[in-house]
């Protein structure tokens, strides 16, 4: 799911009322944090409208009047709830940076966990880019808007009650006509608001647009080149920047339109005051002070007015947020532990998949495997070979329970696994994948990742067995060497190594391998195929075959053709029955062992058979 698909929904977005109090009920844990946080703000923004007012009896009653002990005393009081507001201003802005922190703490933590539980389909159908966007940018928006998002919807209505208040104290026919003129001023600034940012979303929609581009030429600059796609692309970049430009540029002059615009009708509101104002001073309705007051109040009003399309934009872009949050924490696992699930205490045993038939689109049902039955016993060794696409992954998928079969059953030691519980099976398979995922952090931690409470010796003991301890000696710091960002340092074999290490660790009680077909040095090979056997050796092993030597050395081995065993057996009864096997095996695997057989072979030689 690209950038420019998010920016789009935000498009789409209803004002959703339940969604806001959801998000709202964030913030109950806090709510201590939420009060003090309210009131403050409320205090503060009354003091805005308290100061003018002050302004207004120093002016008549103070200086108009001559009255230098009202003057002070007024002064002082001024003074002092100046010392309270700056006290406020501190208090709100704390509190809102905690109160951030803490729901935005309280979000990760919820969606990681709940991201942790979810099955493997979950991640299938969900592009990862989608997942990092939810964690990062959506909780911000959404922790925004219960902090800053209150903030300016609290002072901006504090503002204009408080005001407005005192306007009708002072003066209430001139409040009215104030009154009057906010209306105008509310659509003139909504309207400009709603324009500019609608200008600036398809900026950012053109941007993510961009940045994509040159995200796709700079990690596939190979590809371009080798097809010379350069004049091509650029043309289609051409076309990107210019709709970027008449987005900017739009943008631009309905931001230098808009200022004016609304402060023209502010004009307005100011010539009625000082007009009426002026009259009614002259026939004694309203005081100079008076009128000072009403010009400090109508500007007052004018800033949360002239924001308010941007915070209702605002937040309707952190309920779209809380919208995608809630629809990832709300997502139910598909495969989770039944009812009285329990942990047998081991899941050695025979391996029955019985009538089996599972399917990944819930859409078209279409069965990648139908009707599907292997009984594997326990220790033994199966390989399993076949066209690509033909279900080898799947079969081992079903085999961790990261899905489970739609009809039929899997029985592990004569029970159907669903009786047990998911960690009673998964912490006790290993798995070593063709292209093996290492974390960033250094060797040592990767194996130890295996089992959490292994000893350092342990960990080099287990390098050993696996063939890992010689190449990881050679690295400059040994087993304290960083792997990079998913192990992008190593080599593919090297990570295979390490991830046979940890499984070694682990010593689980299944292995499953998926063999790499990419070109592996002779020597890392050779290192590989040792591993696997050591873990093979009394284990009931499964294991996606790429190579020869594998293949020969399982008990039994199995052609996997569109979701069904097409044909079974070892390697030397396969090679005589001449069929499916026979066939895979003349075209695709004489010729590695011829490879194999040649000493002049190269490794890349070997990949390519
Ligand atoms: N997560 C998924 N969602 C939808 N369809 C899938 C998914 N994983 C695999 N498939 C489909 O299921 C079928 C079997 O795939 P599977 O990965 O099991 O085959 P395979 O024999 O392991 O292939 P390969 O040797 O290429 O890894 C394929 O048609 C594939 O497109």
């Amino acid at each position: 799911m690209s950038v420019e698909y998010f920016e789009e929904e935000e498009f789409k977005t209803q004002f959703n009322g339940q969604t806001l109090r959801r998000i709202l009920a964030l913030t109950r844990p806090h709510w201590r944090w939420v009060v003090g946080f309210l009131v403050t703000i409320a205090l503060v923004s009354s003091l805005d409208s308290i100061f003018t007012y002050l302004s207004k009896l120093i002016i008549d009653n103070g200086i108009l009047a001559q009255n230098r002990s009202e003057l002070y005393r007024l002064l002082i009081i001024y003074g002092s709830l100046g010392f309270v507001q700056a006290s406020g201003v501190f208090g709100f802005i704390y509190l809102a940076g905690v109160l951030g922190e803490r729901v935005r703490y309280d979000l990760r933590q919820k969606m990681f966990n709940h991201l942790q539980g979810l099955s493997l389909s979950y991640f299938s159908r969900t592009p990862v880019g989608w997942i990092m966007s939810r964690v990062t940018s959506d909780s911000e928006r959404v922790a925004d808007l219960v902090t800053w998002g209150l903030l300016d919807v609290t002072w901006g209505m504090m503002n204009i009650i408080t005001a407005m208040g005192f306007m009708l104290f002072i003066n209430w026919k001139l409040a009215l006509i104030v009154l009057g003129i906010l209306p105008i001023l509310f659509y003139v600034a909504y309207e400009f608001r709603k324009r500019i940012l609608g200008e600036f979303r398809n900026v950012r929609k053109v941007n993510s647009k961009i940045t994509g581009a040159f995200n796709e030429n700079i990690t596939g600059v190979r590809v371009v080149k080798a097809l010379c796609r350069e004049d091509a692309n650029l043309e289609e970049f051409k076309a990107l920047t210019a709709d970027m430009y008449r987005s900017s540029y739009r943008a631009a002059w309905l931001s230098a339109l808009f200022l004016p615009s609304v402060q023209l009708v502010s004009a307005i509101a100011l010539a009625a005051i000082v007009w009426y104002g002026g009259w009614q001073v002259q026939v004694g309705g309203m005081t100079v002070g008076g009128i000072q007051a009403f010009v400090s109040y109508v500007t007052f009003m004018m800033w949360p007015i002239q924001d308010l399309a941007r915070v209702f934009a605002e937040m309707q872009h952190a309920i779209a947020s809380g919208e995608r949050i809630f629809s990832m924490i709300d997502a139910v696992p598909d495969v989770k532990d039944l009812p009285g699930a329990y942990d047998p205490g081991t899941i050695q045993g025979d391996i029955e998949f019985d009538n089996v038939t599972f399917y990944y689109d819930e859409g078209d049902k279409k069965p990648v495997l139908e009707n599907f039955s292997l009984h594997v016993k326990r220790g033994e060794t199966i390989a399993l070979v076949g066209e690509t696409g033909g279900g080898k992954t799947t079969i081992v998928n079903l085999i961790c329970r990261f899905y489970e079969p739609k009809s039929g059953s899997i029985r592990i030691g004569g029970k159907d696994y669903r009786e047990y519980s998911l960690h009673a099976i998964q912490s006790r398979i290993g798995m070593v994948l063709q292209t093996p995922h290492l974390f960033s952090g250094t060797i040592r931690e990767n194996i130890r990742y295996g089992r959490l409470d292994a000893t350092d010796e342990e960990i080099v003991e287990a390098a050993k067995l696996a063939g890992a301890h010689d190449f990881i000696i050679k690295l400059k710091k040994g087993y304290d060497e960083e792997v990079g960002e998913g192990g992008n340092l190593l080599s593919v074999g090297q990570k295979q190594l390490i991830s046979l290490a940890r499984a070694v660790l682990a010593k689980p009680e299944v292995f499953i391998m998926d063999e790499a077909t990419s070109s592996v040095d002779t020597l890392t090979e050779a290192l590989i195929q040792r591993g696997m056997e050591m873990m093979m050796k009394g284990r009931t092993s499964f294991v996606i075959a790429h190579r020869l030597s594998t293949i020969k050395r399982a008990d039994r081995i199995l052609v996997i053709e569109q979701g069904k065993i097409a044909e079974m057996g070892s390697h030397a009864e396969l090679l005589r029955k001449r069929g499916k096997y026979y066939s895979l095996y003349t075209k695709q695997f004489r010729h590695q062992m011829e490879q194999d057989l040649d000493p002049f072979s190269q490794p890349e030689q070997l990949a390519a058979a």
